[in-house]
C-alpha cells in the first residue's frame, strides 16, 4: 500500500489528502432536505445526508487526488447509521481507486489493539470465514500507551500489506502539553519519532516505510527536525487550511526526492463553498468549490516546493 500511495502521489502530482470529515452544518440544505424527506430527521437521515455529500465530493475530486482521510468521529456521532455511512464511504473511495486512510487514532493494551487492528486493517475469523470489516488501507494510531499498543497493528499490516501513521507531533495548540516535555533533555516527540523510524526499518516498501508519522503543519520547525529523524517515514501532515498551515510552512516536511509527505485538508476542502473565495460556486455546486480548493491547495504546495529548489 505504501508503494501504491507513493505511485499515486507521483502520478497525480498532488501530495495531498482530502479529509472527509462531514458535519451536518457543512451539508447543503438541498441534500439534507432530500435525506430527511426519505428517512426523517433521524440518525438514518443524517447518515444518508453525509453519504450523499461525501459521494458528490469524491466524484468531483477523485481524478485529482491520491487519497482520502475519513475521520471516524464525524460518523460515530451518528451511531450505527453513521458507521454504516463511514463504511459506505470507504468502499466507494476504494472503488474510485483512492488510497483510504482511516483516521481512527487507536492504541490500547495489546489484546484490545489486536481487535482494533483486526477490525480496521485485518480480517476477522467468523466460523470458517475470514472477513474484512472496515478494511482501510492505512490507519492513524496513538502510540502513547507504548509499543504493545502498536505491535498488533504492525503484525496485521505486515500480513495485509497495509500501513499506519503514528501520532508524533500533533497540530493542535496544546499538543506541547505532553509531547514537548523533555525526557533526558530531549522533547518526547523526538523520541517517538525515533521509535517510528525503528518500527519502520524492518517494514519497508520500495523506498518508504509502511510505518508513517503524523506531524502537524502548524509546527514547521519541528517538522524539519522530524523529517531528519525519520527519513524513510511518510509524514501525514494535518493542520493545513482551517488550522492555519500554508504551503510555505511545509517545504521541510518533504525529502529531496519531492516525496515523503502528504498534506491533509478537511474543512478547507469539503466546506470550501462556505468561504468567500469560492462563494461564486453557490451551495448547489459545493463539490465544484471543493474541486477548485483541491486545485488551489496543490498549486500552493507545489509552488512552495518549486520556489525552495
Ligand atoms: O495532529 C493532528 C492529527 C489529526 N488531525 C485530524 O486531521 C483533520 C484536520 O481537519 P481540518 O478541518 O483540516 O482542520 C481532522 O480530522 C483532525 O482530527 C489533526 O487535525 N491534527
Amino acid at each position: 500500500m505504501i508503494n501504491k500511495l507513493t505511485a499515486k502521489i507521483q502520478k497525480t502530482k498532488a501530495p495531498i489528502v482530502v479529509g472527509l470529515d462531514p458535519m451536518l452544518s457543512y451539508i447543503p440544505k438541498h441534500i439534507q432536505e432530500k435525506a430527511f424527506h426519505e428517512f426523517g430527521e433521524t440518525l438514518e437521515g443524517a447518515a444518508e445526508a453525509i453519504w450523499q455529500f461525501n459521494k458528490e465530493i469524491v466524484d468531483k475530486t477523485y481524478d485529482l487526488i491520491p487519497a482520502v482521510k475519513p475521520q471516524i468521529a464525524m460518523y460515530e456521532q451518528f451511531g450505527i447509521p453513521g458507521l454504516q455511512a463511514f463504511k459506505k464511504t470507504l468502499d466507494y473511495c476504494k472503488e474510485k481507486d483512492l488510497v483510504v486512510i482511516g483516521d481512527i487514532k487507536r492504541g490500547d493494551i495489546g489484546s484490545t489493539s489486536a481487535a482494533y487492528a483486526t477490525g480496521h486493517v485485518g480480517k476477522v475469523q467468523v466460523g470458517a470465514n475470514k472477513i474484512a470489516a472496515f478494511d482501510e488501507d492505512f490507519v492513524t494510531l496513538n502510540p502513547y500507551m507504548g509499543a504493545d499498543s502498536i505491535n498488533p497493528f504492525i503484525d496485521v499490516c505486515k500480513e495485509e500489506k497495509k500501513g499506519m501513521f503514528i501520532l508524533v507531533k500533533t497540530s493542535n495548540p496544546s499538543s506541547g502539553d505532553f509531547q514537548d516535555q523533555l525526557v533526558d533533555g530531549r522533547p518526547l516527540y523526538e523520541l517517538v519519532g525515533e521509535k517510528v523510524a525503528q518500527w519502520g526499518s524492518d517494514f519497508m516498501g520500495d523506498s518508504y516505510s509502511y510505518v508513517g508519522a503524523v506531524v502537524g503543519a502548524t509546527y514547521p520547525e519541528m517538522g524539519k527536525t522530524l523529517r531528519k529523524i525519520m527519513p524513510k517515514a511518510y509524514i501525514l501532515v494535518p493542520g493545513y487550511g482551517a488550522q492555519g498551515g500554508q504551503g510555505k510552512d511545509l517545504v521541510h516536511f518533504f525529502n529531496e526526492d519531492g516525496l515523503g509527505a502528504i498534506v491533509n485538508s478537511s474543512r478547507g476542502i469539503i466546506a470550501a463553498y462556505k468561504q468567500e473565495k469560492y462563494a461564486r460556486f453557490g451551495e448547489e455546486n459545493f463539490a465544484e468549490a471543493s474541486r477548485a480548493a483541491v486545485e488551489d491547495m496543490v498549486a500552493d504546495i507545489n509552488g512552495a516546493l518549486e520556489a525552495a529548489k
